[in-house]
């Protein structure tokens, strides 16, 4: 059994008073030789990676009372941060009584602790942090595992040298292991025998998935993902189209997933809409699979809806942000089988009257947009109206993924209907690409050939 300090503990339960997190949020950059501050990448100031950091940490119900842009004119291997920015900021958490660190930047472990020692508070990195939001929002076991495995492997990577989280837990009891075993080896062994159990459950886990999923496809209608950087208004604009609908249909999903709910459109056709997990730039490689899980649904959705702040200054590298993530997932628009993509341009009660029409007649507008306010409703019912135009216009070509066992689904649809393309996955489930009227689709449902 492992120690429970290497579970999942959200942050916000940290704060001693039962009052909430209090945190300091700091974003690190390198001066230029000028002397001025220079972004860490091209595209993005330093000022705005500071606000996304806050919105990140604000995001998991932690108060961010102090927020700073810290220019660095060297990288310090011990600390990151020089003597002199040290204390300042170690005078600041003492009197602001901030109970956590965020440092928007990659800590390595040393740094981390002296920092922690230095402070006498928690710190965190920006991948401690993602992991915490990851946390949070892992709405299926599967996203819950992947997330608590990137913990653990990040946990583990820390406890190089003397790190003393789990020693101070147990009170330095010493060596716990066989002879010679000492108590970072222990930890670390302890560690590896709860990422093994966690590999073994995560097999059973995306099995059964694998067969929710193949149930929610035979599911008589459409999947819409709703995709979008963080803090784009993802959230708002699902609760705003899901507002007071609790459709009996529901009850087939709540269950396996909250952030899927139906909705009906104008036209009385039902979709499902899928909320996801915010995108961010530069995740850490070893996220990858955690945050993967976390977009299942978008893979195999009918229609994607990219939700973009309009009124953001990044706004474009954001996009670029989210559709390399969409390609890194295998997830191509404009290419063959790709689902097809709309941009709801969000935000535009922010925009003046110029700036909404530059936005439609800019030369390079690729995509399909509609402008809307998740907040004031504003563009909501067109928005509406083109997932339903769009979703409309591929009714009547289904994609149907079918289980080993139902051979006799297989043979019905071969028999009713026109099959397009056939494949077996790895996993032996049939995948076809049928299309048929919506009088024969929804026969197929009632009967269920292989029950
Ligand atoms: N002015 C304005 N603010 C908006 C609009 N839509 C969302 N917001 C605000 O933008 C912030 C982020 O909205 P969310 O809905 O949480 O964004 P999200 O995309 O779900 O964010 P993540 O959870 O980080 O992925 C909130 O403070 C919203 O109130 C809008 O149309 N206009």
């Amino acid at each position: 059994m492992i120690d429970n300090s290497s579970e999942y503990q959200p942050l916000t339960a940290m704060s001693d008073g039962g009052g909430r997190t209090r945190a300091l949020v700091i974003h690190p950059c390198r001066k230029s030789r000028h002397g001025k501050s220079m972004a860490d990448d091209r595209v993005r100031s330093p000022q705005a990676r500071l606000e996304e950091a806050v919105g990140l940490t604000a995001a998991i119900d932690i108060d961010v009372v102090e927020q700073a842009v810290v220019p660095l004119s060297s990288l310090r291997p011990a600390t990151l941060l020089g003597t002199g920015k040290l204390e300042e900021l170690r005078i600041l958490i003492e009197s602001r009584e901030i109970d956590l660190a965020v440092v928007d930047a990659d800590l390595t472990p040393v740094q981390q602790r002296n920092l922690e020692k230095a402070w006498k508070t928690k710190v965190i990195d920006r991948t401690g942090l993602i992991l915490e939001i990851f946390g949070e929002r892992a709405a299926t076991k599967e996203g819950e595992l992947q997330v608590e495995l990137a913990h653990l492997n990040y946990q583990k990577s820390r406890l190089v040298r003397s790190w003393t989280h789990l020693e101070r837990q147990r009170g330095g009891f010493g060596f716990i292991g066989g002879p010679g075993e000492t108590q970072i080896e222990a930890d670390r062994r302890m560690i590896s025998e709860r990422i093994t159990a966690i590999r073994r459950q995560l097999e059973t886990v995306t099995r059964t998935r694998q067969l929710h999923r193949s149930r929610r496809q035979k599911a008589p209608y459409p999947v819409v993902a709703l995709v979008g950087y963080t803090n784009a208004g993802k959230s708002t604009l699902f609760n705003r189209l899901t507002q007071s609908k609790v459709l009996a249909a529901d009850m087939l999903f709540a269950t396996l997933d909250p952030t899927m709910r139906a909705i009906d459109l104008v036209t009385g056709r039902k979709v499902i809409l899928s909320d996801t997990v915010g995108f961010i730039s530069e995740l850490p490689t070893h996220l990858i699979a955690a945050f993967r899980a976390t977009l299942e649904e978008v893979t195999s959705a009918d229609l994607i809806v990219h939700v973009r702040d309009a009124a953001h200054p990044d706004t474009e590298a954001q996009k670029a942000d989210v559709l390399s993530v969409l390609a890194d997932l295998g997830v191509k628009p404009g290419e063959e089988g790709a689902p097809p993509m709309i941009e709801a341009m969000n935000k535009i009660d922010l925009l003046s009257e110029d700036e909404r029409e530059a936005m439609f007649n800019r030369a390079d507008r690729d995509i399909d947009m509609v402008a809307i306010s998740a907040v004031s409703g504003d563009g909501i019912p067109a928005l509406m109206e083109r997932i339903d135009a769009i979703v409309g216009a591929q009714d009547s070509i289904h994609h149907i993924v079918l289980e080993p066992w139902e051979g006799a689904s297989v043979s019905w649809l071969h028999r009713n209907a026109d099959v397009l393309d056939q494949r077996v996955d790895d996993a032996g489930a049939t995948h076809l690409q049928v299309r048929m009227d919506p009088i024969a689709y929804a026969k197929f449902f009632k009967i269920k050939p292989d029950d």
